[in-house]
């Protein structure tokens, strides 16, 4: 066991056992991947027509894709590691007033989609922090431009005064108002008379976001008033509008009710003009460091999306047990939290949990240089953002460098003068914000590019993985609005993979190889739709004219194909299970795997290749917060939502479809009747794990009556298409 050279430690390191059984269960499944191309090699050397060479030719070139996902995911197991810290330790080496000064940043983009009562929880579960409020400071980007959420948060700092010394003196673990009062907390008329607080201050926020406007017997004071009148000019619309920044609570003057000091807590809306590029969420951040740089300037800045509240308001110490040890990781650039999520249903249908994407593979990537950014709960060393660590980049006005120190109140005319400058929607203009400065510009997933160039500068990060979670985030319920991140991700992720800071050469000569592959991994996600669309038509498209396309029964070779299939299968069932999941949400997580292949994947490298072509897209779509009773019920349930008439699943009803005939005509007519187990067993095989998975897809499609089941007109067109390539494939296939 490695731990922390100082003593008594901060925190430690172990190495999982497993990572040796990996690495021979590596070299094993390589060698048999290498046999397998052999086999498709001699096949299409033997192939006898054009067509048959064409169908040998696809079905290698998808087990080649395949082969290269499992490959690069190799780098995740070589050397997983798990950590612990020992923040009961840190007092012993830190006085209060040595602790950094943290600045944390929360965004949101649209009421609607993020009700401000959310954001307005997520921010108050972090003003309330076990941490010395005058080093605390939060920032919050509101890029809906909307004074409903500015109205939000002024009502938010009224309840704080109550909420913050409430929390402090009772010692209260749950700090996000709506899930303390959720849970099972200790009734008392103190929190009896704050629950009535709570409940004026969540329905007067509600009410006005249901007007859509602030009204007048809304505002309580002259101050509050002019603060929302900068919203109220004629041309003020989300897209267009200029700054504003409004210093809600300054910690040198305001006092909660108790009279203990508050934190820092700042409304920014950065100018926007349709005639500029904002550059989405990577924009926003930018405009937040630089306006928190001209305010504040502490040295460690949290971002967190606002969806995200804090769950432990222990974090920051949790934190500085790494940041504050220098032996902990040289040139520690950030630290990320894995995202987890409140409200999942118990299958977790959509396999929304995310874990061997946000949890499993980041701790693999601990045991080399360090995770990668996953845009919310991740503390940066504010250093990072400015060139690498032994070449660092010089912003244009020195304020903004991050060794500046700020001499003057948060309020100071000059200082509120200064941050309206810089977060101007022309300020960036000819500087290297985007490009050598700040979260990176030129892909939708701004966090993985951003942790990836920081990567490739130099900059190494920590996994921090805590049993409690750190912070608890909403996951999207109706398949549509998943389908949607999702596809947004692949396109993302596309516009990094074919970039010239590509992982698969640029970054594997900055970083080495399995940091590079690991990278890559991601990067070429989206590829993964290539062979899931082949095996998911094209064996049962086969099927249906009676042509065998794979080993059969009597062939040894098929014990290839067995093996690569359990084996990727089982130890991906084992990893999902020891990472403390159960064998229901594994299925559904594998099961979406396959989902998001003929769905997000297929459609997102579509919009990719339109974006590159100079076609317009639909750029950052923000996933919707928002929830519909009905909606929320069915998914509680663990029902499938479909509901709208979205393309994206006309390719999954299709499958659906084609697997089922395929089953049943191969079944039947070819093992029963025409007693041809030996050539078609495979091919039965697949369509009937097609069919498998597609059970929630015939449900929606016959059996269910409710809002959420598949739209007619998709299953219809879906029933037409597959007949068209049914007929297209029998034509074909005969010639
Ligand atoms: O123009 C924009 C668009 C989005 N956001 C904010 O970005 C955050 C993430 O947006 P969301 O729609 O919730 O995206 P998700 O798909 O849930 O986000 C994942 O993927 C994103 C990259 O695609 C990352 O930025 C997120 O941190 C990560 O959780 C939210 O707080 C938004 O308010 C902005 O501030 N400005
Ligand atoms: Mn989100």
């Amino acid at each position: 066991m490695a731990s922390a050279t100082s003593n008594p430690p901060l925190h430690s390191v172990r190495g999982l056992r497993r990572r040796f059984l990996n690495r021979i269960f590596a070299a094993v499944y390589a060698t048999v991947i290498l046999a397998l191309f052999y086999h498709h090699a001699i096949t299409l050397l033997h192939s006898t027509t054009f067509t048959s060479f064409c169908i040998s030719l696809t079905m290698f070139f998808s087990d080649i894709l395949l082969a290269y996902m499992w490959s690069t995911n190799q780098s995740f197991r070589m050397n997983p590691v798990t950590r612990e810290e020992f923040p009961e330790n840190l007092v012993k080496f830190f006085d209060q007033k040595d602790l950094p000064a943290m600045d944390i940043f929360i965004c949101t983009a649209d009421p609607y989609k993020e009700p401000p009562i959310n954001v307005v929880n997520t921010a108050l579960s972090v003003m309330s922090y076990d941490f010395p409020t005058e080093k605390l400071s939060v920032y919050l980007s509101d890029d809906g431009g909307s004074e409903l959420t500015l109205f939000a948060f002024m009502e938010a700092v009224e309840f704080a005064r109550t909420w913050l010394p409430f929390c402090k003196e009772n010692n209260v673990i749950q700090r996000c108002p709506d899930a303390y009062f959720r849970s099972n907390y200790a009734q008392s008329s103190k929190t009896q008379e704050i629950k009535v607080m709570y409940d004026n201050m969540k329905t007067k926020i509600e009410n006005v976001v249901e007007k859509g406007k602030v009204s007048v017997e809304y505002i309580s004071n002259e101050k509050k008033r002019q603060a929302l009148s900068q919203y109220w000019t004629k041309d003020s619309t989300r897209q267009n509008h200029s700054s504003v920044i409004q210093v809600l609570l300054d910690t040198k003057k305001d006092k909660d009710n108790m009279g203990y000091s508050m934190p820092n807590l700042v409304y920014v809306s950065r100018e926007k003009s349709k005639a500029t590029m904002h550059h989405f969420k990577a924009g926003a951040l930018n405009a937040l460091l630089r306006v928190s740089g001209i305010m504040t300037n502490s040295p460690i800045v949290l971002t967190l999306d606002c969806d995200m509240y804090s769950n432990d308001p222990s974090t920051l110490q949790r934190v500085l047990c790494y940041i504050l040890d220098k032996s902990s990781r040289p040139n520690l650039g950030y630290m990320q939290f894995p995202q987890r999520y409140h409200g999942l249903n118990n299958a977790d249908i959509y396999g929304s949990e995310l874990k061997r994407l946000v949890r499993m593979n980041p701790a693999g990537m601990d045991g080399l240089d360090g995770p990668l950014y996953m845009g919310t709960g991740c503390f940066f060393l504010r250093r990072a953002f400015f060139g690498g660590p032994s070449s660092p980049v010089q912003p244009e006005i020195q304020e903004l460098g991050p060794n500046y120190i700020v001499n003057k109140p948060i309020m100071d005319r000059e200082i509120l003068d200064q941050a309206h400058h810089v977060s101007g929607c022309n300020y960036e203009n000819l500087t290297s914000w985007g490009y050598k400065i700040g979260f990176r510009y030129g892909s939708l997933v701004e966090d993985y590019y951003t942790g990836y160039r920081l990567q490739c500068e130099g900059w190494k990060s920590i996994f921090c993985d805590p049993s409690k979670p750190a912070f608890l985030g909403d996951v999207p319920i109706s398949l549509h609005d998943v389908l949607n991140q999702n596809k947004r991700w692949a396109v993302g992720l596309l516009e990094v993979a074919f970039s010239k800071y590509s992982p698969i050469t640029f970054g594997i000569r900055s970083m080495g190889i399995l940091m590079g592959l690991a990278f890559a991994h991601l990067a070429f996600w989206p590829i993964l739709g290539v062979p899931i669309t082949v095996y998911a038509f094209l064996p049962s498209l086969i099927l249906l004219s009676g042509i065998s396309i794979f080993p059969k029964v009597s062939d040894p070779w098929l014990l290839a194909y067995i093996f690569l299939f359990l084996g990727a299968y089982v130890q991906d069932c084992l990893d999902f299970i020891l990472a403390e999941g159960t064998f229901q949400r594994w299925w559904s997580d594998q099961r979406f795997w396959l989902i998001r292949g003929l769905s997000s994947f297929l459609f997102g490298s579509i919009e990719y290749i339109a974006k590159h072509l100079g076609m317009p897209t639909q750029g950052f779509n923000v996933t919707s917060k928002a929830m519909d009773d009905e909606q929320s019920k069915r998914y509680d349930e663990g029902i499938f939502e479909f509901g709208v008439e979205s393309p994206m699943f006309l390719p999954l009803a299709m499958a659906a479809i084609l697997n089922l005939m395929a089953f049943f005509y191969g079944g039947i007519v070819q093992i029963f009747k025409e007693r041809n187990m030996d050539a078609f067993l495979v091919q039965v095989f697949i369509a009937g794990f097609g069919v498998l998975n597609c059970f929630p897809i015939y449900e929606a499609m016959i059996l269910r009556s409710d809002k959420g089941r598949m739209p007619t007109r998709i299953t219809i067109i879906s029933t037409l298409l597959v007949w068209g390539l049914c007929a297209i494939a029998t034509f074909v296939l005969k010639m």
